[in-house]
């Protein structure tokens, strides 16, 4: 591309993180970049720009060669997919903040890039504005990395602060989190950990090199937090944050997971406030490091998306350096333990998650909550089960040695309640 020419984009959505993107390139008038063409939904939509700035036909706006750089940011991912996959399909350079896209054709969108010529860049579709892609993608490309996890999702994390900082109710805290323009459309998938599950997805790519289909990653949320539940993280010392991680075993095989777990003080994780996202990478020998930022959000959103456009207009792509060195599928460590607070109305659960080492938390006249020992098979199998039933599952993340041992010394008969 000519770098003294005036670059024009086609943006595809003008919500939270398409106003975002439009507002900061409104801003900072010196950079080369000017939206030309916007596509949008909703013809009958209250707008802040004049009526003739709108275009409808997706396909027409993909098919303009007098675009320079196309960038995807609607509320569906399967439109979505549509417009980025066609956009590739004629050779184009896409910049998309769509996680789920990704995550689901990730391999897909790969091939299309290597036949036709094009270039999809899309760091803003993990943790906001934290540049955790290129990160991973470029400063660890030769560094083995042990594990990566963090606080994934803005909107959920906001609840999390709310409920726990301010005493505000969940109900309230998640509307707060939608009129802000963090949440998803469809709200759930912030809330019960689907959200992360696709950010995972996509870190594992980068940092691993190993593809992970979605449906291998197993997600729970915040949506059946109950007061019990905050309650007994509080006699604990600790808070609540919705955690998605990822490691490797020394066999090679990966832990992929999404979970809320109970956070201390000392925990990385446990300054990671409101919107904020951290992301922890375990550097085989670089060691631990925390990218903390805001994870949603129009202006950070659009910062990411703005620094795209910038690297996508220089010819910098993705070079996938791990992906490229593995060949074969990620095996999932199936048999991987982790000790896990649950609470649920039917004992069911507890034999269907295979749960062992149990200890009773407390005993309500609809519920029941307990901790044990559960393997990563285990909950992948049973986790549409428990969503199903309503209940809660957390993790104890390293720590909470008291609470495991406590549970060695009291000796419940779980099979005679
Ligand atoms: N909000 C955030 O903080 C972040 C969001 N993202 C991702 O960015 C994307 C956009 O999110 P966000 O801005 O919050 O969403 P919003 O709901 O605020 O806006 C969505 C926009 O997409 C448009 N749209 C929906 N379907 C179509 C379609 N078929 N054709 C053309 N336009 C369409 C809507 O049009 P209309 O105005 O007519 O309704 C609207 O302008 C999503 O993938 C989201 O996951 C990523 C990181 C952060
Ligand atoms: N809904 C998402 C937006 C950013 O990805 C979130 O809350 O993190």
């Amino acid at each position: 591309m000519d770098s003294h020419r005036l670059l024009t984009i086609g943006l595809f959505g003008f919500g939270c993180v398409g106003q975002g993107l439009y507002d900061i390139l409104a801003r900072e008038e010196s950079l080369p970049y000017k939206v030309a063409r916007i596509c949008v939904k909703d013809p009958n939509k209250l707008r802040p720009l004049p009526p003739e700035n709108f275009t409808y036909d997706w396909l027409e706006v993909v098919q303009d060669e007098h675009l320079d750089i196309l960038v995807e940011a609607i509320s569906d991912a399967n439109e979505a997919y549509a417009i980025v996959s066609e956009a590739l399909r004629r050779g184009k350079k896409v910049v998309t903040a769509n996680k789920k896209l990704v995550a689901y054709h990730l391999p897909e969108l790969l091939a299309l890039q290597e036949e036709f010529g094009g270039t999809l860049l899309y760091e803003s579709a993990v943790a906001g504005g934290i540049p955790i892609i290129r990160t991973v993608e470029e400063y660890f490309s030769n560094e083995p990395v042990a594990r990566v996890h963090g606080i994934l999702n803005g909107s959920s994390n906001y609840i999390l602060s709310q409920i726990f900082k301010n005493q505000k109710a969940y109900s309230e805290a998640l509307k707060e989190a939608q009129d802000k323009g963090f949440a998803e459309l469809d709200p759930w998938l912030d809330v019960a950990g689907a959200d992360s599950r696709h950010k995972l997805c996509i870190l594992a790519a980068h940092a691993f090199g190993r593809t992970l289909a979605p449906e291998e990653v197993a997600f729970f949320g915040i949506d059946f937090l109950g007061h019990q539940d905050w309650e007994f993280a509080k006699q604990h010392d600790a808070v609540i944050k919705l955690v998605a991680s990822v490691h490797e075993t020394a066999d090679g095989e990966l832990v992929p997971l999404v979970l809320p777990s109970l956070v201390r003080a000392s925990d990385d994780l446990y300054g990671v406030e409101q919107e904020f996202n951290g992301v922890v990478v375990e550097g085989g020998y670089s060691g631990t490091q925390l990218f903390k930022g805001r994870g949603a959000g129009g202006h950070p959103t659009g910062s990411a998306v703005l620094s795209d456009i910038e690297s996508i207009s220089r010819g910098y792509r993705y070079g996938y350096k791990k992906l490229q060195r593995h060949k074969n599928a990620a095996a999932l460590a199936l048999d991987y333990e982790l000790e896990v607070y649950l609470r649920c109305p039917e004992p069911d659960l507890v034999v269907a998650l295979g749960l062992s080492n149990l200890q009773t938390v407390q005993r309500e006249a609809d519920a029941f909550s307990l901790i044990g020992t559960v393997t990563l098979g285990n909950l992948i199998k049973s986790q549409e089960q428990i969503r199903q039933a309503g209940a809660y599952i957390m993790a104890l993340s390293s720590g909470f040695e008291e609470v495991k041992e406590v549970r060695e010394k009291e000796s419940v008969a779980w099979s005679n309640a």
